[in-house]
């Protein structure tokens, strides 16, 4: 019998008929392939527009004062405010921020408007008394929306651009303000690239931009529609064929729909386009506007300054989650919850190591595996680096517990401890917070309740003739009843484990011994481990005494204590 296989893609349309593939851009001596990005662009934040447009519920006054101040803050030079003539909260919201807003000189208010006469008389209202604002108009001029949604050749769509471009500059002479103009030949992804150009250079001709008075011109990814080296391709060649390209400062707008926006800035910026539109997170229509914070971020890792401030990320999501009123993913670069840090052992322990050899190096170059950014550059801790599940390994565990609590386990005791942590991860199935970890290994190793032996108190004194040789007499506890025990080593660590082996009948030696000091925690105490050699193997102890000799002895006894144990 045939078996039929199953295959996920049973019930989609036959994707050849239906849809198409977008065509190539002849330019085959393309020059943005061979660019790096090298500065900072112009940023405009549309978050108050684009990005309000598109939630469930728009922001209110409160909600937009509050994204407003942040964008302020974080040294916005352009911050497109609204669509002014669309609601009378948007209108009133223009108004708030020209009297109340607090703006200063070097930032201009942008406005967004469709190309119809009512529409644009009253932002002109709105716009009352704004220092350099610019007036952003903008009209649809892909094929599609040509034909199916304005029933308008190019000549017509021409047209209402720039009856639109000259009611604009005709208003704005009249007003006598210091104007600024954006012109936005929106879908421009959908718009054969010859009527882009014939309609921008006809807005151009009526601006008449100026070195003092650029105009902006906007080419929107209002739907992202290819792959981003198409995007490049289109900005190249409109860079290359735009009349007065020196008077006019190239923007990009890309929206996400293909989840590739981010790469399609970068491109498009390689491409020539000097200036990029974009909101926080990403917020805006569908799959959202470009975000530039992760543009920002991208940016500053390859050393280059971005001019936003992202230092303090938390407060850039926090008022992201208030005014939008959504959620950001713990897998969003740079802010999500989870992005500084690895549950994975072998990821765990590179950056354990990447981090040790930082402090070593004491140079400011960032160089730590799988951290592409210092967490500490946007105010992020690194606390959370490093979690533990039943997917970490030992370099994770000893990280926590040398960052957290200044414990630096021996690697063989890090091999040791981290098969009893994996046995509780593989049990509970769930993450293991630091303080688990270090609850363990203190119950473990140091506080053992319950265990036999106690290490009370100690003496040495020298063997008569026997020159290094000393005699260990030591006060300890079986099961609660004191115990005196005595043995000659060298030393006392050497002198004890002899009195023990003898007292318990167990033959024990160490085979490796550390300590160092505790610099967390409020007594300046001592660690020591030490790996102890047993009849049927090894294993380890360890003991925490503000006195060096007592935590070694109290090692020993727990070291012994494990091995009773497993002696059952
Ligand atoms: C890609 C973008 O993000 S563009 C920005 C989109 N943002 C928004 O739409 C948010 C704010 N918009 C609004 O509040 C409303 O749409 C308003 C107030 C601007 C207009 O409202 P209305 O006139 O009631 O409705 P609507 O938007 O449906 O109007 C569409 C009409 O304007 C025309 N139109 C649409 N865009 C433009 C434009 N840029 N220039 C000129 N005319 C336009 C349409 O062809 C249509 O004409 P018709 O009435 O002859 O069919
Ligand atoms: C108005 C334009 C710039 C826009 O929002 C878009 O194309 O997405």
């Amino acid at each position: 019998m045939i078996m039929k296989s199953h295959s996920i893609k049973q019930g989609m349309s036959d994707a050849s008929v239906k849809y198409q593939p977008y065509p190539q851009i002849n330019i085959p001596d393309r020059t943005w392939p061979s660019k790096t990005i090298t500065k900072a662009p112009i940023w405009c934040s549309v978050d108050l527009r684009d990005g309000n447009q598109s939630l469930v519920d728009p922001m209110g006054h409160d909600r937009k004062a509050r994204m407003f101040q942040l964008l302020l803050d974080m040294g916005f030079k352009e911050i497109e405010i609204g669509f002014p003539s669309a609601s009378q909260t948007d209108f009133d919201f223009a108004r708030w921020c020209i009297e109340e807003g607090n703006v200063a000189d070097d930032v201009s208010l942008q406005v967004l408007v469709q190309c119809r006469p009512e529409l644009i008389t009253r932002t002109f209202e709105a716009l009352q008394g704004a220092n350099k604002p610019i007036v952003h108009f903008y009209n649809s001029t892909s094929e599609l929306q040509r034909r199916v949604v304005f029933a308008k050749d190019v000549a017509g769509i021409k047209q209402i651009a720039t009856d639109a471009a000259k009611m604009i500059t005709d208003m704005a002479a009249k007003a006598g303000g210091d104007f600024r103009f954006e012109y936005s030949p929106e879908s421009f992804t959908g718009t054969e690239l010859e009527v882009a150009l014939e309609i921008c250079n006809a807005v151009t001709e009526i601006v008449k931009p100026t070195a003092d008075n650029k105009l902006i011109l906007n080419l929107p990814s209002t739907v992202e529609m290819a792959t981003p080296n198409i995007y490049a391709d289109q900005i190249e060649w409109m860079c290359r064929n735009l009349d007065n390209r020196e008077n006019l400062i190239i923007s990009l707008h890309p929206h996400n729909d293909r989840g590739t926006g981010i790469a399609a800035t970068e491109l498009g910026l390689m491409a020539g386009a000097d200036r990029v539109e974009g909101t926080l997170f990403g917020n805006g229509e569908r799959t959202g506007n470009v975000d530039v914070v992760t543009l920002a971020l991208n940016m500053f890792t390859q050393g280059i300054d971005p001019e936003i401030d992202c230092s303090d990320i938390e407060r850039i999501k926090q008022v992201y989650e208030y005014s939008n009123q959504m959620i950001i993913p713990e897998r969003h670069p740079y802010v999500g919850e989870l992005v500084y840090t690895a549950f994975s052992g072998s990821h765990q322990d590179a950056i354990n190591k990447g981090m040790k050899a930082i402090k070593v190096a004491n140079k400011p170059l960032w160089e730590v595996p799988y951290l592409p950014i210092d967490p500490r550059d946007v105010g992020r801790s690194y606390e959370a680096i490093i979690r533990i599940n039943s997917q970490s390994g030992k370099g994770g565990i000893a990280y926590i517990l040398q960052e957290d609590y200044g414990i630096n386990l021996p690697r063989n005791l890090q091999v040791e401890f981290r098969e009893d942590i994996q046995r509780i991860t593989d049990e509970g199935g769930k993450e293991l917070p630091s303080k688990a970890i270090h609850a363990r290994f203190i119950e473990r190793y140091v506080d053992q309740p319950g265990a036999r032996i106690k290490f009370v108190d100690h003496h040495t004194y020298p063997v008569g003739e026997h020159k290094g040789v000393r005699i260990v007499a030591a006060e300890i506890t079986d099961n609660g009843e004191t115990k005196r025990i005595e043995g000659k080593g060298t030393g006392p660590i050497d002198g004890f484990i002899n009195a023990l082996s003898i007292y318990l009948g167990i033959d024990m030696s160490v085979a490796d011994y550390s300590e160092h000091s505790l610099q967390h925690g409020s007594n300046a105490a001592a660690i020591a481990y030490v790996e102890m050699e047993h009849p049927s193997g090894k294993l380890f102890g360890a003991g925490i005494n503000t006195n060096i000799v007592g935590a070694s002895l109290e090692a020993i006894v727990s070291a012994a204590n494990r091995v009773l144990e497993e002696r059952g």
